[in-house]
C-alpha cells in the first residue's frame, strides 16, 4: 500500500507514523548493526524438510516481475525483542533504532495476541516482498482497510489482486505514462509561477495539491473547477489524516472525521466516475488512451461484468492515496536539498543548459530519458528520504525468517528504508551524493537489486515511472527558471500523514 506513512497494525493500538527522527537517525547508522546475526542466512532460510517447502522455483507473475519464493513453513525460535505492552515513547524511532541495536535486525513488539516482527535485514526484506500471495498477505491495519475499502487494490488479495494489478498496470505503463506528460509540465508550470508570486508558500501542503490534481486529472480522468477542486483537496487531506488514527474507530474523532471526509468524497466522485467517457468512440473495448480507473471499469465492461460502483470507487480512492502523499513528500524533501545544496542545483542547471541545446527547450521523453544527473538526485531522494519507510503483510502460515520463525498471522513490518541504506553504495559517502548513481563518465549505473523505494514482487509500485516523471519535471522546470529560499533552517521531512502541510515554508524567486 502505497501511502506515505501507514497507520500500522490494526492490532497495535499504540503504533504511530514513523516520524522525523527515525530517517535521521538512521542514517547515521547505515550497516551499523553491532549485535551478532542470528544463526543461518540472513533471508528466508531454506526449507528444514522437502514436505514443508512451499515453492523455490522463481516465478513471474502477470505483470513481468519475478518473484522468488523461498518461504518455508518450519518451527525454530522466535524472534528477539519484548512484547510488552507498547508505549508511545517505545513506538519513536530512537527505540526503533536502540531495538534494532540491541536485537539484531529482525526482533519482535507489540503485545501478547497483536505481535509485529520488525525486518530490517535486506535479504529478509527482499525475500519478503517477493514472496508468493500463500504465504503473506497484504495488511496495513483498520485505518487503510476501512479508509480505502475493500475493492481497493491495497485490500486486494491473492486472484483479486493479480487481476486487478493485470488491469492497472496497462494505464501505468511506458506509454500510457508519457501521455501524461504534457499535462504534468503545464500544471507543474502554473504551480511554480504562482508560488513565485506569492512570498513564502507551505510547500508540502500545496506539493500535495500539485500531486492530487495530477493524480485527479491524469489518473482519474476529471475535469473540474477550482472550486470543487478544493472542496475534493480538503475532504482528502482529511481522509489521509485518519489513517494516523489508533485505535481506528468512531469514537476517535480523527477517525470519525477521516470516514465522514470518505463518505463525502465518495458522493463527489461517484457522479464524476458515472460521466467518465470510455475514451475509445464510446466503446467499452480499453484503450491505451484510458486513464487507470477508465480502464478498470471499460475491462470489467468488455468481460461482460458490470463492475460494481462500490469497488471502482474504492481503487479511485486507492489510487488517490498512492500516488498524493508519497509523491509529495519525496518532491519537497528534493526542494530542501536543492536549496540547501546549491552546488547540485547548478550541477542540474548545468545539465538542463546542454538538454535544451540538444533537444529544444519542451521537457520531452528524451530530456527526461537524457537526465542522467537529475535522475541520479530522485533516486538520492527517495533513498535518503524514504517515502515509504516501511510495509506490512501478514504471515498466513509459519515462516522462517532469518533463522527464526514467524508464527503464522503475526504481522511483518518490512523495512523498506533500512533495506535502502545498506544497498552498499559509495558507503564512504554516507550523506545526500547523487554522483553514487553515476559511473566516472556521468552515465547511470545499474541499481543495486535491493533498493527498493518502490517495493517489490506482487505489490510493486503501479505509479512508480510517473513518480519520477514528476519529480523530474520539477526539478527541470525549477533549475531553468526558479531559485527558492528557507526562511529559516528546517528539518527534513520524513514520511508521516499526519504531517501539517504548513510544516515547511519556501519562497520561490524566478531566476535572473
Ligand atoms: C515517490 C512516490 C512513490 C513511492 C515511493 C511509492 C512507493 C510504493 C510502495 C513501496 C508500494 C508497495 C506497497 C506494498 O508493498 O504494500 C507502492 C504500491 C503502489 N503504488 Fe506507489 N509509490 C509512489 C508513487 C505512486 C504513484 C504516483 C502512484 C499512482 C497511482 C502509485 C500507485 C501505487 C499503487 C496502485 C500501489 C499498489 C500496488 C499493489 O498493491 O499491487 N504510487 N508504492
Amino acid at each position: 500500500m502505497p501511502q506515505a506513512a501507514p497507520s500500522c497494525c490494526r492490532r497495535s493500538q499504540h503504533w504511530r507514523p514513523p516520524s522525523v527522527c527515525q530517517s535521521a537517525a538512521l542514517t547515521h547508522r547505515e550497516s551499523s548493526f553491532n549485535h551478532p546475526t542470528p544463526s543461518g542466512p540472513a533471508s528466508l532460510r531454506p526449507p528444514l524438510g522437502s514436505a514443508q517447502e512451499l515453492s523455490r522455483r522463481p516465478k513471474v507473475y502477470e505483470h513481468g516481475l519475478a518473484c522468488q519464493s523461498s518461504i518455508t513453513a518450519a518451527a525454530q525460535s522466535l524472534p528477539p525483542g519484548d512484547l510488552a505492552e507498547p508505549t508511545t515513547a517505545d513506538m519513536a524511532v530512537p527505540s526503533h533504532v536502540s531495538r534494532l541495536q540491541k536485537y539484531g535486525p529482525i526482533y519482535k513488539r507489540g503485545t501478547p495476541g497483536m505481535e509485529v516482527v520488525v525486518v530490517a535485514e535486506p535479504d529478509s526484506v527482499q525475500a519478503l516482498l517477493t514472496a508468493d500471495y500463500a504465504s503473506l498477505a497484504n495488511d496495513w491495519g483498520e485505518g487503510v482497510s476501512t479508509l480505502l475499502g475493500p475493492g481497493a487494490i491495497a485490500n486486494r488479495q491473492g486472484d483479486a489482486h493479480r487481476a486487478s494489478k493485470r488491469t492497472l498496470t496497462k494505464g501505468f505503463s511506458k506509454e500510457a505514462t508519457l501521455a501524461y506528460l504534457p499535462g504534468v509540465v503545464k500544471l507543474a508550470a502554473s504551480f511554480l509561477s504562482r508560488w513565485s508570486s506569492q512570498g513564502s508558500v507551505p510547500l508540502l501542503g500545496e506539493m500535495k495539491c500539485l500531486t492530487f490534481d495530477i493524480s485527479c486529472s491524469l489518473i482519474m480522468g476529471f475535469d473540474v473547477e477550482e472550486k470543487e477542486r478544493r472542496k475534493l483537496r480538503e475532504d482528502f487531506t482529511t481522509l489521509t489524516f485518519g489513517l494516523s488514527a489508533i485505535p481506528f474507530n468512531r469514537s476517535n474523532p480523527v477517525a470519525a472525521a477521516g470516514l465522514d471526509a470518505r463518505a463525502r468524497l465518495l458522493e463527489h466522485i461517484q457522479p464524476r466516475l458515472s460521466s467518465l467517457p470510455h475514451g475509445n468512440n464510446g466503446s467499452s473495448k480499453p484503450s491505451a488512451k484510458m486513464t487507470p480507473i477508465q480502464r478498470l471499469n471499460a475491462v470489467a465492461e468488455a468481460e461482460g461484468e458490470e463492475m460494481p460502483m462500490e469497488e471502482l470507487l474504492d481503487q479511485s480512492i486507492n489510487l488517490l492515496m498512492a500516488s498524493t502523499e508519497t509523491t509529495a513528500f519525496s518532491m519537497c524533501n528534493m526542494m530542501m536539498e536543492l536549496e540547501s545544496r546549491p552546488h547540485i542545483a547548478q550541477k542540474l542547471a548545468d545539465e538542463q543548459r546542454a538538454l535544451m541545446d540538444r533537444h529544444g527547450t519542451d521537457i520531452s521523453e528524451a530530456v527526461l530519458e537524457d537526465m542522467h544527473y537529475g535522475e541520479a538526485v530522485a533516486c538520492e531522494v527517495l533513498r535518503v528520504h524514504s517515502p515509504v519507510p516501511f510495509v506490512f503483510r501478514r504471515a498466513l502460515i509459519d515462516l522462517e525468517v532469518g533463522g527464526y520463525t514467524i508464527p503464522k498471522g503475526w504481522i511483518l513490518q518490512l523495512s523498506l528504508h533500512q533495506q535502502q541504506l545498506d544497498s552498499n553504495m559509495a558507503p564512504d559517502q554516507p550523506g545526500f551524493y547523487p554522483e553514487r548513481w553515476l559511473d566516472a563518465s556521468g552515465d547511470l549505473i545499474e541499481q543495486p537489486r535491493n533498493f527498493m523505494p518502490f517495493g517489490g514482487g506482487p505489490r510493486l509500485c503501479l505509479g512508480r515511472m510517473l513518480a519520477k516523471m514528476e519529480m523530474k519535471v520539477m526539478m527541470a522546470l525549477f533549475v531553468r527558471g526558479y531559485t527558492c529560499k528557507q526562511p529559516s533552517q528546517q528539518q527534513a521531512l520524513t514520511a508521516n500523514v499526519a504531517a501539517r502541510d504548513d510544516v515547511i515554508q519556501m519562497s520561490f524567486t524566478p531566476r535572473q
